[in-house]
This record gives structure tokens, C-alpha cells and sequence, in this order.
């Protein structure tokens, strides 16, 4: 192997912690296989998509010849710099969110609570490495998968170079994930800002922070970096945070943010950041009105980009667009047949749950499927996503004006918590279920839960949903009392409740004289 073959890659701070991660998912002395004469399926990108592909396949025990190619970290994203590390940090953060409602509960905390944001960001190291064999180069290597580290591109119509060597195959999975978009403010490159590949090696706290974007990233982010003790500014270009969501749901987290003490710049625009000898300034207008903030360090969190850049796609005939991604049908097959892609790269669902979802849409359709028969579909999946602040914001299916846009007509169901008797005696009662069904029939459409746990509860409904349980079922399933999950058994009792027309009363009432 020369030593030019892959680049060593480090993970600031090089701890013990950060030591192990990279043993693990980039080890600097990993010697890349000799590749075999040609391959079932070369991967490129072992993120959650690239991973599960290349587990799936070669965990068949088929004899698949399967090559996994990987330029930085194996795990991607989500082990690495996002799902994993951003969890970590907001189950310390919850502490601090419990702390700050311990009066109303009854308890006083005398002491002035303390953040020992090193100790805080030390435990995320700590989890990360721990888990991170899931991930290894090695763990993959006796699999079965020949795992190649380095920077992967299309060489020809057949072949992948990587590091020199040349992969041939009969299919390809293009699975290079995505990354922070750069925002166009004048002056932040010079100024410098965190995104979320560089966030999590903070191990000092910045005590004013400005996070700019209020989707998942900054919405978690914020409220996680203002409990471990920043004072944070969050720029929202549009005029709620998280746009996307339902609005009511997104409205009650803002409240929350607010009275947290996060200053919520909506409507935003960002126009230019000068370093000053206080720190960084950023001058924005909103409103009508110009202004500036000056902090520690800045947020990056305003939307992703795919990694199409230095794939030779071009080479290859597969087609894409450097916001969209590469161009997959519903068969997440690219427009060169023989090559595919999976999770951030092509999709617009960008969740680690997604990934693997597409990635086993990917094997099946690669590798068991002659001539096109018994194909899966992107589009017959049923995707739950869920915003882990607090309280979470869970959905699954199809929101409000979704449903009205495809002439779909639905009639909606909503539970508040404070009808529920676990989150009243939990104080949690802000919240809420919203089910929208089919309009004359018991059709689950969508949901969305804005709740503690919301997480936790969004599958049963996700599972009802899969598998056509209507909610006149769900109404007979028994739901331990006092849960919160209740609500869901409270809307379809409410669903229940609608098909006593007075018809079914009078027959109700003649069947109770008779008993
Ligand atoms: C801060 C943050 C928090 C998140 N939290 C959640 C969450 O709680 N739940 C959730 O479901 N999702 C979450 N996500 C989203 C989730 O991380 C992604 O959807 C998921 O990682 C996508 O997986 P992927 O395999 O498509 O891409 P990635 O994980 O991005 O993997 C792509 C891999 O390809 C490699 N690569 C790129 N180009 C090449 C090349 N030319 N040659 C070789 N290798 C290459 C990259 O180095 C990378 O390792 C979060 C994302 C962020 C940023
Ligand atoms: N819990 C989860 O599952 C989770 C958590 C984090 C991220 N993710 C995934 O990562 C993806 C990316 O997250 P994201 O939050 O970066 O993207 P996003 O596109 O969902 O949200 C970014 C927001 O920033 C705003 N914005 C853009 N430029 C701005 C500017 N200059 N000033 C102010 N606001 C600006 C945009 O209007 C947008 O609403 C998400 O779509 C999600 O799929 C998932």
C-alpha cells in the first residue's frame, strides 16, 4: 500500500475518545484490499445508505462480491457529526430543561446549577467511540465487504477508481450523502463559523452563540447550546420556525424557545459579518429594522448540499443537480440503469431511518429483481420523521395542505394534552395529537405529535398506518392508563364517537331495554 493511497483523517480534540472513533471507522493503518476481477456491487459512501447496502448484500451469505468505499469516516453522518453526537447533547441539555421545571414540581435546587460543558461534550466523545464498532472498517471486513479508504469516482462506464486501484462492476451505488450548504453572507467565510462537522469538537463553551437557520438542525441545536448555557441568537429567514412542519406544532415549540430565553430573529436577513475584537458581528435586518449581535461563534444550519462534486457522474451518463441530488426514478435507479443511489445523495426524507429504508429498496432492486420483476419503490414507504427538541415534534403521512393539494378530503382529529391524564400529572400538558383521516372513513392520512416522548409514540400510529389499521381498530386496543400514548386511543375513540348517527342510538337504546 503506498501512503498516498487514502488521507489519515483526524477528529479534533485527538483524545482518547476521538483515538478510538477513528481506529474504528478510519483506521490510519488500514491496507486496502486487491480488488477481485469484478464486483456485484460497488458502494460508494459508507454512511447509513452506503452501510446497509453493502451489510445487506454481503450478509446474505450468497457469496456477493461487494466493495465499500469510504474517503472520511465510516458511519457517515449520523454516527459521527450528526444524529449520535446531537442526541448526546440534548439528553444532557434535558437535564437542564427538568432542572429549570423542578420548582413548579416541587423540588428547590438551592445551588446555582453548573454546565461543566467539557464533561458534557467529553460524554458525547465517550458514546460516539463507544458505539462506533458497529461502524469499523473491520466489522465490515468480516462481513464479507472488501472496504476500500479513500476517494472514490467513476472511472469509466464499468469501473470505480479508488486510490489508485480500479473496481469493476456490475452495479454501483452512489451513496456520498450530503453536507452544511454554505450561506452567501458577506464576510462569514473570513469570519469563520461551526456546522455541524465542527460542532461537536467544541470543548470550550462559546458564551454567546448565533445559530443561523431554524429547521431540525438549528431548532435542536439552539435550544441545546442556550440550556448548556450560550446565549443564543437564532435567524430564521421565514416567518415560524420549522416550515415545514405543521404550523401549530412549530408554534408551540417557538413559544418554548422564547421563553427559554433563545432571541428569535424571524423573517431574518443576514448581510454581512465583521470580526471584532469582542468576537464575531453579524449585521442583519428584520422586520424593517437593521441591527447587529455580536458573539463567540457561529451556527451554520440553513439546508443541505449533495456530495455530486468530483464523482465523474458526467462520465457515466447519470444525471443530477447540484441542490437536488442525483436523479433516481421510484426505483431509486439513476438515469445510467446499472447505477443506483440511496439517502441524502437523492432524497428528499434526509433521516438516517430513510437511508436504510432506500438502502434495502437498493439491494432488493439491484440484486433480486431479474428483468425488472418484483422492484420496490421509493414511494410505498411510509416515513416518520421526528425534531428531537422539547417537546418533539413527531409526524408521519401527510399533512393538512398536502392532503388538500391532492384533492384528498380528510377531517381532522386533534387531542390536546391537556386532556390527557399522564401529561397533566407530568405538567406537560402544552402539547398536542392531531390525527387527519380519510373523510367518511377511518383512514389514517397523517399525524403529527408535538409531546415529550412524541418519538416514542409516533410508530404505533406509523404501524397502523403500514398495515391499514383503521382507527375504529385502534380504538379497541387497550392503552395502559395513565400513558401519554393515550391520545392516540382518545382520537380513535373520538373517531368512534362520529359514527353514532342517530339511527345507531336508536338501536343502542331499544338494545339496552331489552337487556
Ligand atoms: C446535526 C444532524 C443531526 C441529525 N439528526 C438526525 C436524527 O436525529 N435522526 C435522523 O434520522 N437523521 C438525522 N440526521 C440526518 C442523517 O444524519 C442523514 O440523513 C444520514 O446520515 C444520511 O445518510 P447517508 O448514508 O445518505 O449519507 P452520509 O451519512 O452523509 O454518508 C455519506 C458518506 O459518503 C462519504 N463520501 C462522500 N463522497 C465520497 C467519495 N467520493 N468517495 C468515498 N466516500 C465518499 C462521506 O464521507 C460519508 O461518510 C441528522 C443530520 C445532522 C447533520
Ligand atoms: N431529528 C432529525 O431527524 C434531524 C435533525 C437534524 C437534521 N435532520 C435532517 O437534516 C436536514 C437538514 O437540516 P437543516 O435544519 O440544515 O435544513 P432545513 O433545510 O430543513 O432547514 C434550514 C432552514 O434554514 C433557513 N435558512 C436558510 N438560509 C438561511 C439564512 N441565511 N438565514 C436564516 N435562515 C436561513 C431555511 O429557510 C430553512 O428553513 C433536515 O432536512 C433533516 O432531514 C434531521
Amino acid at each position: 500500500m503506498s501512503i498516498t493511497e487514502f488521507e489519515r483523517v483526524t477528529v479534533l480534540p485527538m483524545d482518547e475518545y476521538n483515538q478510538k472513533l477513528v481506529a474504528n471507522v478510519h483506521p490510519g493503518n488500514w491496507v486496502n484490499p486487491q480488488p477481485v476481477d469484478c464486483y456485484d456491487l460497488v458502494v460508494i459512501g459508507a454512511g447509513t445508505a452506503g452501510l446497509v447496502v453493502a451489510a445487506g448484500a454481503a450478509g446474505l451469505d450468497l457469496g456477493l462480491k461487494v466493495a465499500l468505499i469510504e474517503k472520511n469516516l465510516m458511519g457517515g453522518d449520523c454516527l459521527n457529526v450528526g444524529c449520535i453526537p446531537s442526541k448526546c447533547l440534548i439528553r444532557s441539555s434535558r437535564v437542564v430543561g427538568e432542572i429549570w421545571k423542578a420548582k413548579d414540581l416541587g423540588i428547590n435546587i438551592s445551588q446555582h446549577i453548573e454546565v461543566d460543558f467539557s464533561t458534557v461534550m467529553a460524554r458525547l466523545r465517550r458514546i460516539r467511540a463507544g458505539i462506533s464498532h458497529h461502524d469499523s472498517a473491520t466489522r465490515f471486513q468480516n462481513l464479507g465487504v472488501d472496504v476500500f479508504l479513500g476517494n472514490g469516482k467513476f472511472a469509466s462506464k464499468n469501473t470505480v477508481e479508488v486510490g489508485g486501484k480500479i473496481l469493476k462492476f456490475k452495479k454501483a451505488v452512489i451513496a456520498t450523502g450530503a453536507r452544511a450548504v454554505k450561506p452567501a453572507i458577506i464576510g462569514i467565510e473570513e469570519a469563520g463559523y461551526l456546522t455541524n462537522e465542527t460542532v461537536f469538537s467544541l470543548i470550550q463553551k462559546p458564551n454567546k452563540l448565533a445559530v443561523i437557520g431554524g429547521g431540525p438542525i438549528g431548532c435542536e441545536l439552539a435550544q441545546t447550546f442556550q440550556r448548556l448555557g450560550c446565549e443564543v441568537t437564532l435567524f430564521h429567514n421565514g416567518s415560524h420556525i420549522l416550515n415545514k412542519e405543521d404550523k401549530e406544532a412549530a408554534e408551540i415549540l417557538q413559544k418554548v424557545l422564547i421563553a427559554e430565553g433563545i432571541r428569535l430573529v424571524l423573517n431574518s436577513k443576514l448581510e454581512e459579518v465583521v470580526t471584532v475584537t469582542e468576537g464575531k458581528r453579524l449585521y442583519f435586518s428584520a422586520h424593517g429594522h437593521r441591527d447587529s449581535v455580536t458573539v463567540n461563534e457561529i451556527l451554520v444550519g440553513a439546508g443541505r448540499a449533495p456530495n455530486v462534486e468530483g464523482l465523474n457522474l458526467e462520465t457515466v451518463g447519470v444525471e443530477y443537480d447540484k441542490t437536488l441530488g442525483v436523479k433516481v426514478n421510484d426505483y431509486l435507479q439513476t438515469t445510467n440503469p446499472k447505477i443506483y443511489a440511496a439517502g441524502d445523495i437523492c432524497m428528499n426524507w434526509k433521516f438516517t431511518h430513510a437511508a436504510d429504508a432506500a438502502a434495502r429498496i437498493v439491494i432488493k432492486n439491484t440484486l433480486f429483481s431479474p428483468f425488472g420483476w418484483g422492484r420496490s419503490q421509493l414511494s410505498s414507504l411510509v416515513m416518520p420523521w421526528v425534531t428531537y427538541t422539547d417537546p418533539e415534534i413527531a409526524h408521519v403521512g401527510m399533512y393538512a395542505d398536502e392532503a388538500e393539494k391532492l384533492g384528498i378530503e380528510i377531517t381532522t382529529i386533534k387531542i390536546p394534552f391537556s386532556s390527557v391524564d399522564r401529561a397533566i400529572a407530568d405538567s406537560e400538558e402544552s402539547g398536542f395529537l392531531k390525527i387527519h383521516h380519510r373523510k367518511g372513513s377511518d383512514e389514517i392520512i397523517g399525524a403529527t405529535i408535538v409531546a415529550n416522548h412524541a418519538g416514542e409514540m409516533i410508530s404505533e400510529i406509523t404501524t397502523a398506518i403500514v398495515n391499514k389499521i383503521g382507527l375504529s381498530k385502534l380504538s379497541s386496543v387497550i392503552h395502559p392508563y395513565p400513558t401519554q400514548a393515550e391520545a392516540i386511543k382518545k382520537a380513535a375513540d373520538a373517531y368512534r364517537r362520529t359514527l353514532l348517527t342517530p339511527r345507531t342510538k336508536k338501536i343502542l337504546e331499544y338494545l339496552t331495554k331489552l337487556s
